[in-house]
Formats: structure tokens, C-alpha cells, sequence
């Protein structure tokens, strides 16, 4: 239990901004008394969480996890996606946003947030351990880790090198920069959140928490101003007159049925901070009584104040993953996504003695961030030409998707052992449908939330992924380790269509199928193969896990829940720092955003409590980045 009767600052949720935050405020203020409350376990040292190769394992329902399930879609064909959301980097895809991102967040009456203020941040968080990097963009004194992993996988070096010899339309180079804020159409390598000397997963809870002198993860045991609270939900903020001045939550075996007992209350005197996420953030500005008249009156809370916007403007990006099964000599994941420990043992040894092998890796080693040539341009349709016109014409960093092959299938389509499998993955950088997400229980934080993220239902939307997905299927047949395709990852073609011929459509058990040659001509898609991809499409469209948009940094009459000092409006002494306070998409896999949210948030509580940037404790680079802003 809290060990304070009051804190200065509270923070609901302890993810990947939170931590930065409260990580550099008791940096910069060590009398400052801090409290997180977190939906979550502790992850110090787990060796499912910082072994970076069994991440897969992690999704399964737990407590550092929450899955949610949304309404039965039309443009899904009346399916529902379950979206988890977690307090941890995931599938550590190390992808920065493109510059005009960011810009277009400052234009949209946020200053402060473009490009140049918040490139620097990114530069900062990081310490950048690919030699190459040019320190212009990248950081070296960071406590954030990005290398290339312990291990090159072959079908990472395959997928470059047939992109090489095939696509004679863009560029490959193994040297190039694909996180610089400027870089597409250009297939290189892909690096991760790994700490190179440890192997080991690099994730703002290890780094700007656990890593603190005299920090304890038992608040009671604890030496430290800054206390972590895990495995409790904060239900809402508590008001006087219209200032923050608590929270109340609750532990999970609280509640029954459908109310938690008798909530308990930490009272934060300087600052209350939502960082719980898209999902979290939104959910406890309603139940606190900040949101539409009309959702609110929905589930029987009583409006404090009238933000229509708060849970609106639900963005992602949609994902496909295409399976494919590999040469028995391919170096794949496949044994550790299972979760064996058996299949795990071998990799261990080389792991804990030099922070290499396969576990040290995620299974991505390369990728491109695509646009599409004018030919292709063609083949994406009127949908996507308008998109394409209005949106991607004037923004020449912005990519369409990406695409990235995975050694071992995240499908989990592997036939039975000892066969390997690679993935074809593609998703869409600016899905143009938004969606929403409002809570169902006024006072119970596990009530399963109303959600649709509206996968599809733009017509742009499901030509970009049926592009890439042909795109992805002809580079994965010329591959050397291809041997055929895996029936349930991929659409279903009529046996009598061309799309589906004998070298394409390898059944699970023609495992003796081999890559076709590089001049092979492309394969052609009737309107029928067409329709079957879109089908396939349909079910089977997923997350990409990155949340984002829900308590949008816009002005208030424009659906905005938040200024641009991360101040929720009508309200005092209440901030929501998380990647829900992102106006629009980011062209990229999201932590990286968050973390810059994170840094960026830090300077402007730090400013609002008037802690001096000049203290010892904080290092120059950091007092720099405060005076530029
Ligand atoms: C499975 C998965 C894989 C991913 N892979 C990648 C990747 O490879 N690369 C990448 O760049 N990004 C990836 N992401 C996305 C990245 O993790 C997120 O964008 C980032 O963590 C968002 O940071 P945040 O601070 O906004 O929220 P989070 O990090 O989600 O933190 C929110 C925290 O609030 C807690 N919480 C929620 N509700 C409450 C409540 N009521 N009370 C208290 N606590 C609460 C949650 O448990 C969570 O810990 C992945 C995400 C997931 C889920």
C-alpha cells in the first residue's frame, strides 16, 4: 500500500511515458513524492519479459495484459478483433515516425511538438548501437538501447538480397538508415530494443525506474520518494471544485461481480498524470465524469466536463501476416514463439553468456517502408488515388505501408515440428478509418470497454494491404529458403485460378517446394483471386498494437481533450502523458512515439512545478533540450 498519506504528483498507469516521467521528476527532484498506480505486474528481471524472443509468449491473457474485444464489424464481415494492450515494448520493432508527422501535429495548433522540438527528444532517449548511426538523428548517451539483436537471421539477408536482384524500382542497401525521419522505399536492415552487451530487452521500466538508487518494487519496503503500486486499477480522479487532487482505484480481487468493493484514494497535492494508455486514459476521464453528455448519461455518470472528443479519434494501423514455410536449415523462431522450454534450452546457454543467439531477437532483421511506384499506383485504385493525391503527394516521408519478413510465423501456422516457417508482414502506415473506444461501468476498471476500431471499413484501406500483400508473396517465392506456402495464412484461391499455381500454393505437406526464379514472370490476379484476397483480408486483419489518438492534444472545438501542456481542459492539475494524447497517426510502430511523448512531458511538468533543469542531477544534454523549447 502507498506509504504516504499524500504524494505531490500521482500517476495512473506506469507504461513506457510514465516511467520516463517519473523516472527523470525524481531525477531532477528527489524530494518529490511520486506514486504510480499500475494495472500490471512488476517485469524486473522476467525472463519471459527481457529475453527478448519470447514475446509472443507474453500475449496470452494475464496480468500485465488486458485484451479488448470490439463490436462485431460490417467491413469485417461480422467479425470482432481483440486488441491487447500491455505495459511493455512488445515486439521491440525499434520505428520512428516520420518528421512530417510530427509537424503536422504542430499545425494543428501544438507548439512545441513539431519536428524540430521533438527530434532531439527521440535523439536523447536513445543510446544507438549500430556503428553507422549518424548522431545528427541518433543518440549515444541515452538510456534507451536500439542494436541490431544477437543474431542475422538468413531469411532477414534472403529478403534483402532477392529485393535487390527483383525490385528494380527501389533501392536496397544494408547500410541505410530506415529510422531517420526521412527514409522509404528503400529495403534495409531493421533494428530492435535490445541492449547489445546484455541481449536483453531495453524498456523504460528497467531504465528510468528499477535502475534508481535505493528503489524498491515493494513501496512498504521501500527508501525511495518515488512508490510503484502494481496489480491496481485507478477507477477515477477526485475533485475539488475543478482541481485534481487524487485518484481512487482498487486491487482486481476487489472487485465482485460487477462493482468494486469500497475504492481507496491517493491524494496527489501538486498533480495527477493519466498515463494509462488509448485505452486506459480515456476510460478514467469518463468515469471521472469528463466526456460526451450523451455516453456518459449512457452508464449513469454525472458530467463534470463536456469534452465530446474523450475515447473518439481510435487510430491504429492494420496488420497481415502471410505464412510461409522455410528450409529446415533457416534460422527461425519458431521453437521459442511455441513456447517450449525444450526448444528454448539450446538458446539460453549463449544468451546468458553473451547476450546473443536467438533469444536475443525479435525474428525481424529487415524491411521497407513502401510507397507505390505509378505502376502500382494504378493497380491501388480510385480509393487509395484520392488518398494518395490529398494526403501522400504533399508529404514525401510519409509511407503507404510496410513490409518486413518474420523468421518464424507469428500465425502460429507451423506444421508439426521439426518444420520452419517465415512470415510475410505488411500494414498500413495511415489507416483512414477511425474508431472509438468508451467504457460500459461507471465504477468497475476490468468491465470490458465498448470499442470499434473500424478495421477496413475505408475503402483505401484494404487496397493498401491487398498491394502489400502481393508485393510480400513475390518476394517471399524467390526467396532461397521458400518451400511453399501455408494454406491457412493466405487466401483461398480457386484451384483452377492462375494465382494459384502449383509453385505458389504449396500445401502444408509439399514441403519440397522450392523458391521460383528471380525473372519468374508476376503472378496475375483475376477478379475472382482479387475478391478471395479481400476476403481473406477480412478475416484476418489484426492489430499492430498501436493504440493511439483517444484523449487527442487538439484545440477544444475541435474534438481536442487536451492542450498542448498535456492540460485536460475545464480541469486543473490534471495531465494526460501517454500516446492517447496523439492528434493524428504516426507512419510507424508506436513506442518510439511514446517514448518521445514521455521526454516531452517530462519538460513540461518539470517547468509547471518549478524544477530547476539546472540541477546536478539532470545532464547536459537534457538542460540543453529545456532551453531549446
Ligand atoms: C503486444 C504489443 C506489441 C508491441 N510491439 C511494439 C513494437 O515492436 N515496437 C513499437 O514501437 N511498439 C510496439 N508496441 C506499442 C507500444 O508498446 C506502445 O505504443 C507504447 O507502450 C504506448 O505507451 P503508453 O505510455 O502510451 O502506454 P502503455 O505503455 O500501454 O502504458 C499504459 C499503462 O497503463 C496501465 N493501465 C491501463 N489502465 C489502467 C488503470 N485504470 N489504472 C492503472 N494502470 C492502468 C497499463 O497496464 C499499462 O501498463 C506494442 C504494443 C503491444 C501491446
Amino acid at each position: 500500500m502507498p506509504l504516504f498519506d499524500k504524494y505531490d504528483v500521482v500517476f495512473a498507469g506506469g507504461g513506457t511515458a510514465a516511467c520516463i516521467i517519473a523516472g527523470r521528476l525524481t531525477q531532477a527532484d528527489p524530494s518529490l513524492k511520486i506514486l504510480i498506480i499500475e494495472a500490471g505486474s512488476h517485469s524486473f528481471n522476467l525472463h519471459h519479459h527481457v529475453q527478448p524472443a519470447r514475446y509472443l509468449n507474453n500475449l496470452g491473457e494475464g496480468h500485465t495484459f488486458s485484451h479488448h474485444t470490439s463490436v462485431r464489424s460490417e467491413a469485417l464481415d461480422g467479425r470482432s478483433v481483440c486488441v491487447p494492450s500491455a505495459c511493455c515494448v512488445g515486439v521491440l520493432m525499434y520505428t520512428r515516425a516520420s518528421a512530417s508527422d510530427y509537424d503536422d501535429w504542430e499545425k494543428l495548433g501544438n507548439p512545441g511538438w513539431g519536428s524540430s522540438s521533438l527530434i532531439p527528444l527521440s535523439r536523447k532517449v536513445e543510446t544507438y548501437q549500430i556503428p553507422s548511426g549518424s548522431p545528427s538523428v541518433h543518440g549515444s548517451t541515452g538510456p534507451i538501447k536500439v542494436s541490431h539483436g544477437g543474431h542475422e537471421t538468413n531469411i532477414g539477408k534472403e529478403f534483402l538480397e532477392t529485393a535487390g536482384q527483383y525490385d528494380k524500382e527501389r533501392r536496397t542497401s544494408l547500410s541505410a538508415d530506415l529510422n531517420d525521419f526521412e527514409t522509404i522505399n528503400v529495403y534495409g536492415p531493421w533494428h530492435k530494443y535490445i541492449d547489445l552487451q546484455t541481449g536483453k530487452r531495453s524498456d523504460t521500466a528497467h531504465h528510468f525506474l528499477y535502475n534508481l538508487e535505493n528503489f524498491n518494487l515493494d513501496p512498504n519496503e521501500s527508501k525511495h520518494n518515488l512508490h510503484v503500486l502494481t496489480n491496481h486499477r485507478v477507477v477515477k480522479v477526485v475533485f475539488q471544485n475543478n482541481r485534481a487532487i487524487g485518484v481512487e482505484y482498487v486491487a482486481r480481487e476487489d472487485v465482485s461481480g460487477q462493482t468494486p468493493s469500497q475504492p481507496r484514494t491517493a491524494y496527489a497535492s501538486r498533480l495527477v498524470v493519466l498515463s494509462s494508455g488509448a485505452f486506459g486514459s480515456p476510460a478514467i476521464l469518463e468515469r471521472s465524469g469528463i466526456g460526451s453528455a450523451q455516453r456518459l448519461a449512457e452508464v449513469d455518470v454525472r458530467q463534470i466536463v463536456d469534452l465530446p472528443g474523450v475515447g473518439e479519434n481510435y487510430n491504429d494501423h492494420n496488420l497481415c501476416c502471410a505464412s510461409y514455410l522455410a528450409s529446415e536449415d533457416s534460422d527461425c523462431l519458431d521453437g521459442i514463439f511455441s513456447g517450449d522450454e525444450e526448444a528454448i534450452k539450446p538458446h539460453l546457454k549463449e544468451w546468458e553468456e553473451g547476450g546473443s543467439g536467438l533469444l536475443a531477437h525479435n525474428s525481424l532483421d529487415a524491411g521497407i517502408k513502401l510507397r507505390p511506384t505509378s505502376e502500382e499506383l494504378e493497380e491501388l485504385g480510385p480509393a487509395f488515388k484520392q488518398l494518395w493525391e490529398g494526403f501522400y503527394v504533399g508529404a514525401p516521408d510519409k509511407p503507404v505501408a510496410f513490409l518486413c519478413p518474420t523468421a518464424g510465423d507469428f500465425n502460429g501456422h507451423a506444421p508439426s515440428s521439426p518444420s520452419k516457417t517465415f512470415g510475410m508482414i505488411c500494414y498500413t502506415a495511415y489507416p483512414q478509418a477511425i474508431g472509438y473506444t468508451h467504457i460500459t461501468s461507471a465504477t468497475n476498471p476490468w468491465a470490458p470497454l465498448r470499442f470499434d476500431p473500424k478495421y477496413l471499413s475505408h475503402p483505401a484501406d484494404i487496397s493498401i494491404l491487398s498491394w502489400c500483400y502481393k508485393r510480400g508473396r513475390e518476394l517471399a517465392r524467390r526467396m532461397r529458403s521458400y518451400r511453399g506456402e501455408i494454406a491457412a495464412g493466405h487466401p483461398k484461391f480457386h484451384s483452377t485460378s492462375s494465382a494459384s499455381d502449383s509453385s505458389t500454393t504449396a500445401a502444408i505437406d509439399s514441403c519440397t517446394s522450392g523458391p521460383v526464379d528471380m525473372d519468374a514472370p508476376k503472378i496475375v490476379y483475376s477478379m475472382e483471386d482479387n475478391k478471395a484476397i479481400n476476403d481473406y483480408l477480412k478475416a484476418t486483419v489484426g492489430t499492430t498494437w498501436h493504440s493511439l489518438g483517444t484523449c487527442a492534444m487538439r484545440s477544444r472545438e475541435s474534438g481536442g481533450v487536451v492542450d498542448s501542456r498535456l492540460n485536460v481542459y475545464g480541469l486543473e492539475n490534471l495531465k494526460v502523458a501517454d500516446l492517447s494524447i496523439a492528434p493524428l497517426n504516426v507512419g510507424a510502430n508506436t513506442n518510439n512515439t511514446a517514448l518521445v511523448i514521455g521526454e516531452k512531458a517530462f519538460l513540461l511538468i518539470a517547468e509547471d512545478l518549478g524544477i530547476s533543469l539546472e540541477s546536478e542531477t539532470i545532464n547536459d544534454d537534457l538542460k540543453n533540450l529545456a532551453l531549446a523549447n
